[in-house]
């Protein structure tokens, strides 16, 4: 299949979204008729520029109102049509996209409109162009795929076909069925978009909320098996309105755009079995297996303080690196990387973020495999000198210029405690009941939101939870889950809209997205709250109504409420299965670290999400407290 992508879906000028989209390896592009009108330069200079690109114009967008016209309308708009066949000889494109009627004028009716193709087919083909026609969903007359391409039919005209949208088709729920009996050189071209689930007028939808394949909720593998029926190798494009990306960098979306189809197609011949021709061979998506480490960059001005506070959550010191200033720390199977390294990426990372998390290890089963995957995606692998003996563990880049590390049985990379590390003995501690790392919380800008969904979901097998809104006192926080079917890895990705939530300071003070919060599971969170309170570890005060509110919603006995609320623990249930959640303060710099206790519950406690924000806002970071 041949991949392309509209113009319409990247931000910036004409120039500036075709070098992204060239950058991104597209083949095609849509020029959409603004992006040309707003160029200046001529239609010549557009298809030099094109060309010198390597790429190639697969079609001019969108001619609009088109069939079904009375006259006088009908004569005017066979003109407009011949005046955009001119442009499009010049501009090097020999498919014109028409979508349907939304105009009040027009009148309807199947052959009437089938007739005026005919006649647009008569005078394309002498200019050596095609037609193709679209079912817009919002279309007066015509707003079924199935419709449309009986128009076509009945045109019976060889420069006549039909462009498939998915965006289209799948917000209205037409059955897709009736795709698979449509003759595949009658399709000229096939238009790729997702969309979140929405309640919400088709226009509207369409123009503000499409989104790449995996970032959305509809239906698209079912359209693309659909179409895989059919036989259909031909021109395959991604056309996103989106407002996001409108206001992102145009050659990440570009990229995000690629690697979209990329999963697309992977998954589609993982599925159905039947080859995606020129689909380059991936490995599966990796099996995450959970969190190896947390690693952070640290500086020496705060490295104490970090450490103390390590120490207060039950945290020992079980191993000294062999040639850097990097420490392990440890409890349960939680592993904490402190690295105070004075070059290196490590400390780059320290000087532009300040101590910050700089990387996350992952357990998977084949690490060279990931990578590879993640090279194939176009993700950005990363590599560094390692010292004689030492482990060499492959890493891609992450949020915010951080690392994700995978770590492997297979190729022994899980020996980098002993191959890497001089065990510390003698620092035994009855620790606090920390486990298990829970889940990781990162805090990035709201453009980036939907570019950290795919990478993760097109690499991982994890799936995505619908995307919640959280209110923070300073403004909304629009979070959404990627997690593993065990939950041995889960992700929450955050962004706002709001300078003023904590997600948003947070990226201020850290110069960048990254982690802002990591949930360490306990078995008996009411144990270790009182170890934690011995240990001078200060957790956030819940207020009272807050627990008032508990008796009246839950059937907890007042007892369990006052325990609750003794030890400032959050609490939520869901059928049978119960979460529990308590908070560290934030550190300065918006870091915090929760403690979680699940009880069969799938969620992360969203109605609770207020009330913490809440509390966390109120609280000022405390003079002294390390900044981290
Ligand atoms: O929103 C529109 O008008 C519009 C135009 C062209 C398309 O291909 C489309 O799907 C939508
Ligand atoms: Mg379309």
């Amino acid at each position: 299949m041949q991949t392309a992508i509209a113009t319409v879906s990247l931000s910036g000028t004409l120039d500036e979204k075709l070098q992204a989209i060239a950058a991104a390896r597209f083949k095609g592009v849509e020029i959409f008729e603004n992006d040309l009108l707003s160029f200046n330069g001529t239609p010549t200079d557009v298809r030099r520029m094109i060309a010198d690109l390597g790429l190639r114009t697969i079609t001019f967008q969108p001619f609009r109102d088109f069939e079904g016209m009375p006259e006088p309308q009908r004569t005017r708009v066979f003109d407009r049509a011949e005046r955009k066949f001119d442009l499009m000889q010049e501009l090097g494109c020999d498919l014109l996209l028409v979508c349907s009627n939304v105009s009040p004028h027009s009148l309807g009716g199947i052959d009437r409109a089938a007739a005026d193709f005919q006649e647009l087919g008569e005078r394309a083909a002498k200019r050596g162009i095609r037609v193709g026609f679209e079912a817009l969903a919002w279309g007066r007359h015509i707003n079924d795929y199935r419709d449309a391409w009986e128009v076509v039919r009945r045109a019976d005209h060889q420069s006549i076909g039909l462009v498939l949208d998915s965006f289209h088709a799948l917000v209205r729920k037409t059955p897709l069925d009736a795709i698979r009996s449509i003759p595949r050189d009658r399709i000229f071209l096939v238009q790729i978009a997702d969309a979140p689930l929405l309640d919400m007028d088709y226009l509207s939808w369409s123009r503000h909320y499409r989104c790449f394949p995996g970032q959305g909720d509809l239906a698209v593998d079912d359209f693309m098996e659909a179409l895989q029926a059919t036989g259909f190798d031909g021109l395959l494009s991604l056309e996103i309105f989106n407002d996001r990306f409108r206001a992102g960098s145009a050659r990440s979306v570009a990229v995000d755009g690629q690697r979209s189809l990329l999963f697309m197609l992977d998954q589609l011949q993982r599925r159905t079995g039947l080859p995606v021709p020129d689909l380059p061979d991936l490995p599966p998506r990796a099996v995450c297996h959970g969190v190896e480490f947390v690693e952070f960059a640290m500086d020496e001005r705060n490295v104490k303080a970090f450490e103390h506070v390590l120490q207060g959550l039950g945290f020992v010191r079980a191993g000294i690196h062999r040639s850097k200033d990097v420490t392990r720390w440890r409890q349960g199977d939680i592993n904490i990387v402190v690295n105070c390294e004075k070059e290196g990426f490590a400390h780059s990372f320290n000087i532009t973020h300040g101590p910050s998390v700089c990387a996350v290890a992952l357990r998977v089963d084949d690490a060279a495999a990931t990578v590879d995957r993640a090279v194939k995606l176009l993700d950005q692998p990363f590599r560094q000198a390692v010292g004689p003996g030492e482990l060499d563990i492959p890493a891609v880049r992450g949020l915010g210029g951080s690392l994700v590390y995978f770590v492997d049985h297979k190729s022994g990379l899980d020996r980098l405690w002993e191959a890497d590390f001089n065990a510390v003995t003698g620092a035994e501690d009855e620790g606090a009941g920390l486990v298990a790392y829970d889940h990781l919380s990162q805090s990035m800008h709201y453009e980036e939101m939907l570019t950290w969904l795919l990478f993760y979901v097109a690499l991982f097998d994890v799936r995505k939870s619908p995307v919640q809104n959280v209110m923070d006192p300073g403004g909304v926080v629009q979070s959404q889950v990627v997690e593993t079917e065990d939950g041995r890895f889960r992700l929450a990705l955050n962004a706002s809209l709001s300078r003023h939530t904590q997600a948003s300071r947070f990226l201020t003070d850290m110069f960048g997205s990254g982690v802002q919060h990591i949930a360490l599971a306990t078995t008996d969170i009411f144990a270790t709250v009182e170890r934690l309170r011995e240990r001078g570890v200060a957790l956030l005060p819940i207020p009272e109504n807050y627990y008032d509110d508990l008796e009246a919603r839950t059937d907890l006995p007042p007892d369990q409420i006052d325990r609750l609320r003794e030890a400032s623990i959050l609490y939520d249930v869901d059928g049978s299965a119960e979460y529990f959640q308590a908070y560290t303060k934030s550190l300065e710099g918006g870091f915090f670290f929760e403690i979680v206790q699940r009880r069969g519950y799938r969620g992360f406690g969203a109605v609770n999400a207020p009330i913490r924000l809440a509390a966390q806002t109120r609280l000022a970071p405390s003079p002294g407290m390390p900044r981290i």
